[in-house]
């Protein structure tokens, strides 16, 4: 032990005799050039590179360190391969509800990357003298240092970087919360040039919890699961990444609810575009390109936000095509005369189908309306919206899942009665899964009396419905008699009364 300390002593005493000599006899240009030929000296005998990744690049900073102490920050909390970590540093970003872990300064960390074992060193040094920079610069200059056999270098340095650059992206969105975007602040943009505004999306709604027929929900998620892991699919079929929903029904069946499901199922961000907020073609298309992959684009009420209904009129007017204000729709690009909206139907339609829905991958447009009959053809036609989705009243099988959600009981936990009563009337009543969970909160201490409470309102609402169809039958058929009998009154004014009559019979009928 004694001779090892001897020969570290001494070896450490020709280091600073040579540094000293160095220093003393040799001017700067000639100790530069001199410290360059140990190290080439020292690179030719070494078997392994060295990759030196620093925080900032610049004034910038690099987005490889980044990824870097993402991805090493998965193996680091494994911490098995961890040579000389004990210590670990803990994160939590900015919008990040999750603590990601990471290697100590001046730390090393052993990786293996198809049975090629790496060495990744974490240095940390004082930043020597604050030089003039726009920002002000961290007090310390961080980095990292991959060591690479040479022998391993071209067999995996590309792909190893591109692995982790991977991962790093996908381990930001485990982390990060998901965003909500708007369009809110019409087309004007925010300091960064950016059109769309963002809250953090924390909508509760899932596919466990949404009230739908489970067969109609397993075939929604596989189409997203095959969606998200289809890169390859798209690639080889020559398709743009992307897929389209159409999501149609009654007010408080769900609509909205699925759109969140479908962002949380897929960790998604979330674009609500508001089409009343946008005054061109262009302004729609520059939206789109600022959108991020990995996203839902989503267009609520359809119907309601654009006049689909006289889209081949170029009015002076802004027409309603329902409750909120909606813009002119023209088909063509011909802009609309006195109004300074001119969103045109082929405009909307390249948004989510042309060249230039395509800059960008991995994007899922949706569209709700409440009256799909509503829609422009154009916008039904198949290849435009990949899936449409009725959502529907409250059936039984829906019913069982709010039972779940809102009073935590299963079928078995109910009376059969009351089970096969709730059964029987839960389709005729055609109440909306929003309408049932109300009665169902307000009731949720009490299982017994939310359960007695909604099948009476079930049974009222049935009821009613039952009632209303009879009286809907019964005018029809008194229209039908007063028309017959006035065509037997005026034998030629009756021939077209006739017609008349059933025309209007027949409309009400479908
Ligand atoms: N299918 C469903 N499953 C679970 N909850 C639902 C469902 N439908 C509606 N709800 C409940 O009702 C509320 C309103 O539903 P939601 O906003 O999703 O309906 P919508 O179809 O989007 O309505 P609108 O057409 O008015 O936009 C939701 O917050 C949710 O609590
Ligand atoms: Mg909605």
């Amino acid at each position: 032990m004694k001779e090892l300390w001897t020969t570290v002593a001494s070896l450490m005493g020709v280091w600073a005799f040579s540094q000293t000599l160095l220093l003393a006899v040799f001017p700067p240009e000639l100790r530069f050039a001199l410290i360059k030929l140990f190290q080439r000296l020292f690179n030719c005998c070494s078997s392994y590179c060295y990759y030196d990744i620093t925080e900032i690049e610049g004034v910038n900073t690099n987005e490889l360190y980044n990824a870097v102490q993402l991805y090493l920050s998965s193996s680091a909390s494994s911490s098995c391969s961890a040579t000389s970590s004990n210590r670990l540093s803990l994160t939590r970003g900015l919008n990040s509800s999750a603590i990601t872990f990471g290697l100590s300064h001046n730390d090393r960390l052993t990786d293996v990357f198809n049975g090629v074992s790496v060495v990744w060193e974490h240095i940390v040094t004082p930043r020597q003298s604050q030089t003039f920079s726009w920002r002000p610069l961290p007090e310390e200059k961080r980095g990292f240092t991959l060591r690479i056999n040479k022998r391993d270098k071209s067999y995996i340095l590309e792909s190893y970087l591109d692995f982790i650059n991977e991962k790093a992206n996908e381990i930001r969105r485990k982390n990060q919360d998901r965003l909500l975007y708007t369009n809110s602040r019409g087309g004007s943009l925010d300091s960064r040039g950016q059109p769309w505004e963002s809250v953090p999306f924390k909508h509760p709604s899932t596919f466990e919890t949404l009230a739908m027929d489970p067969v109609k929900k397993a075939e929604i998620m596989s189409d997203l699961r095959d969606f998200a892991d289809g890169q390859a699919f798209y690639t080889r079929t020559g398709r743009a990444w992307k897929r389209g929903y159409l999501l149609y029904g009654p007010p408080g069946t769900g609509k909205s609810s699925m759109i969140a499901a479908m962002a949380n199922f897929l960790r998604y961000d979330i674009y609500d575009l508001e089409l009343t907020e946008v005054q061109t073609n262009l302004e729609l298309r520059k939206l789109l390109m600022k959108t991020s992959s990995k996203s839902i684009i989503v267009i609520e009420d359809i119907d309601c936000s654009i006049n689909l209904t006289n889209r081949k009129e170029t009015t002076t007017t802004t027409t309603g095509g329902g409750d909120r204000n909606s813009s002119t729709f023209v088909d063509g690009d011909i802009e609309t005369s006195g109004t300074n909206n001119s969103i045109t139907l082929s405009g909307l339609l390249n948004f989510t189908d042309g060249l230039w829905s395509c800059c960008g991958s991995e994007r899922i447009f949706v569209f709700t309306t409440n009256h799909i009959e509503k829609l422009d053809p154009a916008l039904l036609r198949s290849g435009r919206m990949d899936m449409h989705v009725f959502m529907s009243h409250c059936s039984f099988l829906s019913l069982k899942i709010l039972l779940k959600n809102y009073l935590g009981c299963t079928p078995d936990d109910v009376e059969t009665t009351v089970l096969q009563s709730l059964e029987e009337v839960t389709d005729a009543a055609e109440m909306t899964p929003a309408d049932i969970s109300e009665v169902l909160i307000k009731n949720r201490r009490d299982n017994k009396k939310a359960l007695r409470e909604l099948l009476e309102v079930l049974r009222v609402r049935a009821e009613k419905n039952r009632s209303g169809l009879q009286r809907l039958g019964a005018d029809v058929e008194e229209m039908a008699e007063e028309e017959e009998k006035r065509a037997l009154e005026s034998p030629k004014e009756g021939g077209d009364a006739a017609a008349g009559g059933g025309g209007r019979w027949k409309g009400i009928r479908g």
